[in-house]
């Protein structure tokens, strides 16, 4: 190999501001959202995109950055992302995960390639493409970078949807973040599953290890647990075996999961405490009554005394109904075009796209990342440049086909 060609190409400048955007640490739970704007203001300026910083949450800056349509009696497209990441655990990272490492083969590793920073900076490029290639766009884009996401979108999304500032917005539509996918295909995302995490405190006396002692604190929360286990278990058998109407099995999104994620109780073997304590972590399906299925929990803790506090719980939105939006015919043929499948299913965990659709606007989760491992969360998560790059492409007829409805 000549030394010519060995000289690195010059990168994509999509590929660049990814890098910049992954190396700014807005990781839960002391974001640098201060960095995080700062960057985001000055690529605004460099896309010639109005830009407003609202701080609706003191310490908590959300930037709406917009890009006005030639036909503004139209509802708007929101192109929402959160700019938080979760936590690392650097010891299990071959890369440090904020420094946005490209490899050989073109991974760009760290803590938000998929989650969801990638998606951001799509929005923007397609942006960019579109007005190098001097495209006006009908519908007005407002890029909403929202704090938060990460740890339940309270301080974040829920607090924007209620403010003036998002109903001048005239949000018609939204886009926001899906989940990888293995295969040469996109996940659609038209509705999930609604959190509720709980917290279970049982009483009880006191007393020796060795004796009957009753009423026992671990005996009522165990007794109560098994309840939330026992349904966990049919769930996850209609899991394995039902099929949804279309004859295909059914996904995560579409069963309700109770899983124990903390369980508090004890202090040393030979003592019987007087008090023990679980955390739930339930995911309530959105074909699900939920005033019943509160009613039934209700009763699982009834039985053995035990108190229930909830934590927080989302009661519900409406699913985006694919057949009653244009901008699915649009996914569709985009998605044609740049020969990838899309299944469109439940979001199985919580996105900020429950606020836009409680508040009543329809919202689509896509991420453009396929035949990639789901990393979100995960250690040493990334996305490869050339998925990222088609994923700048994939945009560029998203956007402007649902804009130009
Ligand atoms: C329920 S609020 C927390 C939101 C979080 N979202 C992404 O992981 C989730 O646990 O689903
Ligand atoms: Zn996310
Ligand atoms: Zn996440």
């Amino acid at each position: 190999m000549s030394p010519q060609s060995k000289k690195a190409k010059v990168e994509d400048i999509a590929v660049t501001r990814f890098r910049e955007y992954l190396r700014i640490k807005t990781v839960q739970p002391t974001p640098d959202y201060a960095g995080c704007t700062a960057f985001l203001t000055k690529y605004a300026k460099e896309l010639n995109l109005e830009c407003k910083v609202v701080e609706l949450v003191k310490g908590k800056p959300l930037v709406i950055m917009t890009w006005k349509g030639t036909d503004p009696s139209q509802k708007s497209l929101i192109l929402n992302s959160h700019t938080d990441v979760v936590p690392v655990s650097e010891e299990h990272w071959d890369n440090p995960p904020f420094e946005a490492v490209k490899l050989d083969n073109g991974d760009i590793v760290a803590r938000g390639a998929q989650d969801m920073k990638c998606v951001g900076i799509w929005y923007m490029e397609a942006i960019r493409k579109l007005q190098q290639q001097n495209k006006k766009l009908k519908r007005t884009l407002h890029l909403t970078w929202v704090p938060d996401e990460e740890i339940g979108g309270h301080d974040g999304m829920m607090v924007f949807v209620k403010s003036k500032e998002f109903k001048e917005l005239n949000a018609g539509f939204a886009l926001d973040e899906g989940l990888a996918n293995e295969k040469n295909a996109f996940k659609l995302y038209y509705g999930e599953r609604s959190p509720w995490w709980l917290t279970l405190i049982a009483k009880g006396n006191a007393g020796h290890g060795s004796k009957f002692i009753e009423p026992s604190a671990t005996y009522r929360l165990l007794k109560t647990l098994d309840k939330f286990l026992a349904f966990r278990d049919s769930e996850q058998k209609r899991l394995e075996f039902e099929l949804s109407h279309d004859g295909k099995p059914i996904t995560l999104g579409d069963v309700t999961t109770t899983n124990v994620t903390i369980l508090k109780a004890g202090v040393q073997h030979n003592v019987v405490h007087e008090e023990a304590q679980a955390g739930v972590d339930i995911r309530i399906a959105p074909t699900v009554n939920h005033k019943e299925f509160e009613q039934m929990v209700k009763e699982w803790c009834a039985e053995y005394d035990v108190e229930m506090k909830t934590v927080q719980k989302f009661d519900g939105a409406p699913s985006t109904i694919l057949s009653e939006h244009k901008e699915w015919q649009v996914v569709q043929s985009v998605a044609k075009k740049h020969k990838v499948d899309i299944e469109p299913e439940i979001f199985p965990a919580a996105t900020d796209s429950r606020f836009l659709r409680q508040i009543g606007v329809p919202a689509f989760g896509i991420s453009a990342i396929k035949n990639t491992p789901v990393l979100l969360h995960d250690h040493n998560e990334y996305l490869n440049e050339n998925v990222f790059l088609e994923g700048v492409s994939f945009y560029v007829d998203l956007i402007s086909g649902m804009a130009n409805l």
